[in-house]
């Protein structure tokens, strides 16, 4: 197809403002190029680019693949230069600069010139197709657009500049138009993935479903636009993960313990960790020499490539996996004693490309997974998740200390851990571990859940943030036991019934968010104000006065307000406030109608 007859396409798409109409054109487009062939080689054995597959990238503005990380590397400046130079002698990049600022878009303003009268300066003149010597192919650009991904090193900036420039060379006025944007991945003819999608499962006639699935697995409308033409439903379910092409992560939606286990019969529990997503790609290779070259890759949750970022993480999929993995886990930055450090440290690794060594050096990262899509060959993603972590600890656990893989306080080995309950008093605990642990909070997943990627469902819930907080004044405590023996622990709550601050009633206790340092300065405020003493449990006089977080408020006989605070956590202390400014009663009851 000449890469007019494209632009062609993709200027009535943009015109067009219905989205059922845009599919349909869409459709229309990958119809045709099927119709026009489909692979086949060149003499000297490369495989020619199928056109279908450009076709299905270029109408999202995309020329590699979702999965592939590979850029053009070429920055805006230098587009703006080689469209100069195809414009002509009078024509500087300043210029195109100002018709930018002008014309607010890169697409309108390469319309905006004629091409062509610089032949000879690099100009291409082969066609693949060989129809018309000048007409520029749709194959032609991408495998120009391709070369000029792949030039590097002494001189590439400006190698890349001349490959654009031969491109523009080339263009009609409105070849350039889409050509720009796609060269800037600004295409923005309203073409969403959605669309490709159902265009593709509309051209080849096959469930929209099969195509969803495919695209899932392989992140590749192009490969799955041909497999659909070529081998049809059969094809696309044949398609697997590939170990070293990354799959897009399951995400999660907010929600509360409550929600949870109302909607599920048990919750699956986990340690929420503060960190970046990553993907890790595992292959032992052949296993034939005394050295198999294993290959790991580690993608970000966008799908980049982090791998040479992260040795880490390499090191440590080298030491412990000995079969293909795809697992999905967190980078945490840790400190000298391994505990979790804000994850604004991790970020100062993650994108490294220089001086890794040194960035290593100056902050750790250790991964965490938490799932397993593919284990030895088996792809999971159809697996419920306490499989694919069964799946998990199998490939992770040293053999002979598989029990050891689930001890909460080895989190070092690299296994997320997973606890499956339906009382609210245990996630309660295993949220106070995870924070007392340094970590965000917790995570609720269904435990009969498939992993979707790509997806935000209701599957996995990141425990809601606390939307309000309540100021309440601490009434009572209770010394802690063993190495918290001195200090005092699980705080009683109460809120004011009168204007004073006089008379309170409890509303709950909190054990949760609190640090052994927090603990101790804690103990330290509160000691002087203690009134009596039982046991462990000690009577304070109403002086200092709590921020605290809360999941619910809940009508409760429990606590002499009458109402309970569900999964309350510790925020800080209100140096600035007494017994009179806490919140009152009043307030609950009124954010409880809410
Ligand atoms: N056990 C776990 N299971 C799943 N995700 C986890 C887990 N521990 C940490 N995470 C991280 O939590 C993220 C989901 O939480 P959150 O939504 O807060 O992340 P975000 O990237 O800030 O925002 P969002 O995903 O909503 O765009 C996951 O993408 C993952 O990086």
């Amino acid at each position: 197809m000449e890469f007019a007859t494209f632009t062609e396409r993709a200027a009535a798409i943009e015109a067009e403002p219905a989205d059922l109409e845009i599919a349909d054109r869409v459709r229309a487009l990958l119809e045709e190029s099927a119709a026009g062939g489909s692979s086949d080689e060149r003499g000297n054995g490369d495989r020619v680019a199928d056109e279908l597959e450009i076709l299905a990238r270029f109408v999202q503005g995309r020329i590699f693949p979702a999965w592939d990380s590979t850029t053009l590397d070429i920055g805006p400046s230098s587009c703006y230069e080689a469209i100069a130079r195809a414009a002509g002698t009078n024509v500087g990049p300043a210029d195109v600069e100002d018709r930018l600022a002008e014309l607010g878009e890169i697409g309108e303003v390469a319309a905006s010139y004629e091409y062509g009268g610089q032949q000879g300066l690099g100009a291409f003149t082969e066609s693949a197709d060989g129809a018309d010597e000048d007409a520029l192919t749709v194959r032609e650009v991408d495998r120009t657009l391709r070369d000029l991904a792949a030039a590097d090193g002494d001189g590439s900036a400006d190698r890349k500049i001349d490959i654009l420039f031969g491109l523009f060379n080339r263009c009609a006025s409105e070849e350039a138009r889409y050509l720009a944007r796609l060269v800037l991945s600004e295409m923005r003819i309203g073409v969403g993935e959605g669309t490709v999608r159902d265009a593709i499962a509309a051209a080849f006639d096959v469930p929209t479903e099969r195509v969803e699935r495919a695209l899932q697995v392989s992140n590749d409308y192009g490969r799955v636009a041909r497999v659909a033409r070529d081998d049809g439903r059969e094809g696309l379910d044949a398609m697997d993960l590939e170990v070293g092409r990354p799959v897009q992560a399951m995400l999660a939606q907010t929600g509360t313990v409550t929600d949870a286990l109302e909607e599920w019969s048990e919750a699956a529990v986990e340690w929420k960790y503060d960190g970046a997503r990553v993907q890790l790609h595992y292959d032992p290779g052949a296993g034939e020499t005394d050295e198999p070259a294993s290959e790991t890759r580690v993608f970000s949750r966008n799908m980049e490539d982090v791998t040479e970022a992260l040795p880490e993480v390499v090191e440590f999929a080298e030491e412990r996996l000995d079969r293909p993995a795809i697992l999905d886990g967190e980078v945490v930055a840790v400190d000298e004693e391994g505990s979790p450090l804000p994850f604004q440290e991790v970020l100062k690794r993650f994108r490294r490309k220089h001086d890794v060594a040194k960035a290593r050096e100056d902050v750790t990262v250790k991964p965490v997974f938490f799932d397993c899509l593919h284990a030895d060959g088996a792809d999971l993603l159809e697996s419920p998740l306490t499989d694919r972590h069964d799946r998990l600890v199998e490939l992770l656990a040293d053999g002979d200390d598989t029990d050891s893989a689930v001890d909460a306080s080895d989190e070092i080995r690299g296994l997320s851990l997973l606890w499956q309950t339906d009382d609210p008093e245990e996630i309660e605990a295993i949220d106070a571990d995870a924070l007392e642990a340094g970590h965000e909070g917790i995570m609720l997943k269904d435990p009969d859940s498939t992993y979707s990627p790509g997806r935000r469902g209701k599957h996995w819930r990141k425990r809601k943030p606390d939307v309000e907080t309540l100021d309440c004044v601490v009434t009572g405590a209770e010394w802690g036991e063993g190495r918290r023996a001195t200090f005092l622990g699980t705080f009683e709550l109460s809120v004011r019934t009168d204007d004073s601050g006089e008379s309170l009633e409890t509303v709950g206790k909190v054990a949760t968010g609190i640090t052994d340092e927090t603990l101790a300065d804690l103990s330290d405020l509160l000691e002087p104000h203690i009134a009596a003493e039982e046991g462990q449990e000690v009577e304070l006089a109403p002086e200092v006065v709590f921020e605290v977080g809360y999941e619910e408020i809940q009508s409760s006989p429990t606590y002499s307000s009458g109402y309970a605070l569900r999964f309350p956590r510790f925020q800080g202390v209100r140096h600035d406030k007494g017994p009179a400014d806490a919140d009152s009663i009043e307030r609950l009851e009124r954010l409880q109608g809410h």
